[in-house]
């Protein structure tokens, strides 16, 4: 009973350490927090971290734990296309694309297809590099399921290479996490990084 009044209690806390920061940071800019059109933007602003990084308060393999055990069905199940939005750590902009997550079940240990996007989504509402996301989308699928393999392919466009700094307009960083067969069976290997990159 006491938990929810805290957390609440917590969450406007951190709600108001996140306002006040933003404020400083337009000051800091040399605007007038006070302008009609910035009034709320520091509200705003507090709420939208709250949201996009709600991920950090959430255990992502907790989405797995509805496991089907389907006897004798071990072959590879593919999901293509999850779209993802996250922020680079490092400049906290968004970076954004696909994950593609092919996994070879073991002792008929299946999750919801679904299952598979929420885990992605909330590892996406965290600080986050595409390298870390992609393993730690891998650790959660072999940390439930315990599967013979696992895959997982991003791709995403960083702004803070795109729209600063560089300027790399549409540059695509792809990252690859092999784990169990995938690793060590190189026919296994190709014939599925083949299957995650088709198109269609
Ligand atoms: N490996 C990796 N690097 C990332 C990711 N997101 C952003 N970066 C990079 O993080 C690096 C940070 O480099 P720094 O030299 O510390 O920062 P910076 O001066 O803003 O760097 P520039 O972007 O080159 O201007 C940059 O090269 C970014 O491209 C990611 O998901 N993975
Ligand atoms: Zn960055």
């Amino acid at each position: 009973m006491n938990d929810i009044p805290r957390q609440v209690d917590d969450a406007e806390a951190r709600r108001e350490k996140i306002r006040k920061a933003v404020t400083d940071i337009l000051v800091a800019l040399g605007e007038d927090p006070t302008r009609e059109g910035l009034l709320d933007t520091p509200s705003r602003v507090a709420k939208m971290y709250m949201e996009v990084f709600s991920g950090l308060a959430e255990d992502p393999s907790e989405h797995l734990k509805t496991v089907f055990t389907e006897d004798g069905h071990d072959e590879i199940v593919i999901v293509k296309d999850i779209a993802f939005h996250t922020m680079c750590e490092h400049h906290l902009l968004p970076f954004f694309g696909k994950a593609h997550i092919a996994y070879l079940p073991d002792g008929g240990r299946l999750t919801g297809l679904s299952k598979l996007a929420r885990v992605v989504d909330t590892l996406a509402r965290r600080p986050q590099l595409q390298e870390r996301l992609t393993g730690q989308i891998a650790d959660a699928m072999e940390a439930v399921l315990k599967p013979k393999g696992v895959m997982v392919l991003a791709e995403a466009r960083h702004m803070c290479m795109e729209m600063r700094g560089i300027k790399a307009h549409g540059a695509n960083t792809v990252t690859l996490v092999s784990r169990g067969v995938f690793d060590t069976d190189s026919a296994k290997r190709a014939e599925t990084l083949a299957l995650l990159r088709s198109t269609g």
